[in-house]
């Protein structure tokens, strides 16, 4: 359970200012089905550390971030961290835009203010097998780079071609690459997004911090010229949009959507 879920607008068409809600502190979440606590930020132009140019659909504060003064290091550290994970995600974004045989530049026009979000979660020890730290899901953005801290017990798990769970041991000075829906949508489901889950099951604590890099809230995608199938019909989506309904909609439903289905007309999500 996310606490970033906006249950009340399943319904309706959000406005411009509500597709992003304001980002909440993630307190108290210790309830099954998901065990783990943690703080959320993201792009907000309100930010003076983010450097943006006023965006119509960014105009109120969207981080809500803590006053105590013993919480004074928390801003500029993650601060610090979010800054050099965009710069290196804008990179790797490229280095996928290359080994799709496109220009290297070529997603950087639909990830000029991308929508971002850092994670800073405590996963506490699963007291019992029927909890899940986080349950199965993919991500909702172009990609999402996942630091963790060690663990004897792995507690990430990635679901591979055959159906089996494979865990994600640590590994210092390395993230975890989560290919997710965007990349699988311009791909035309060539390239998939990964299928995870968290469990944490060996007693200890663990930590994590995801970066989640996606397009612009106000752009467009479709499916990439190359990856099109003859015969099919094709229509771009607002990335807002497509967002606004994966966080209206439970990440396990959408697990049982057609694979590669998604924009393709008739496809649905
Ligand atoms: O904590 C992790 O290792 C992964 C977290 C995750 O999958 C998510 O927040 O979407
Ligand atoms: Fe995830």
């Amino acid at each position: 359970m996310e606490a970033t879920k906006p249950s009340s607008r399943a319904n309706s068409t959000p406005a411009p200012e509500a597709v992003r809600p304001p980002l909440p502190l993630l307190p108290q979440l210790l309830t099954p089905p998901d065990l783990k606590e943690g703080f959320l930020m993201g792009e907000d132009a309100t930010d003076p550390e983010q450097n943006l140019p006023p965006l119509p659909f960014m105009s109120t504060p969207r981080n809500q971030w803590p006053s105590h003064p013993t919480a004074a290091f928390f801003r500029p550290a993650l601060y610090t961290y979010y800054t050099a994970m965009l710069a290196f995600s804008r990179r790797l974004l490229r280095i996928f835009a290359l080994a799709l045989d496109l220009p290297e530049d070529h997603f950087d026009a639909i990830t000029q203010h991308p929508m971002t979000n850092v994670r800073a979660v405590h996963y506490p020890p699963q007291l019992s097998d029927a909890d899940v730290g986080i349950g199965a899901h993919t991500d909702f953005c172009w990609f999402t780079l996942v630091a963790q801290s060690p663990t004897l017990h792995p507690a990430l798990e990635v679901l591979n071609a055959n159906g089996i769970w494979v865990p994600v041991s640590h590994e210092a000075d390395s993230f975890v690459v989560n290919i997710a829906d965007f990349l699988k949508l311009v791909t035309g489901g060539e390239w998939m997004s990964t299928v995870h889950r968290v469990r944490n099951r060996g007693g200890e604590e663990r930590y994590s911090m995801p970066f989640f890099f996606s397009p612009d809230e106000d752009a467009r995608v479709g499916v990439l010229e190359g990856f099109r199938r003859e015969g099919e019909r094709y229509e771009e989506f607002g990335v807002g949009e497509y967002f606004q309904r994966r966080l209206v909609v439970d990440r396990r439903t959408h697990l049982e959507e057609g694979e590669g289905g998604e924009g393709r007309k008739g496809g649905g999500y």
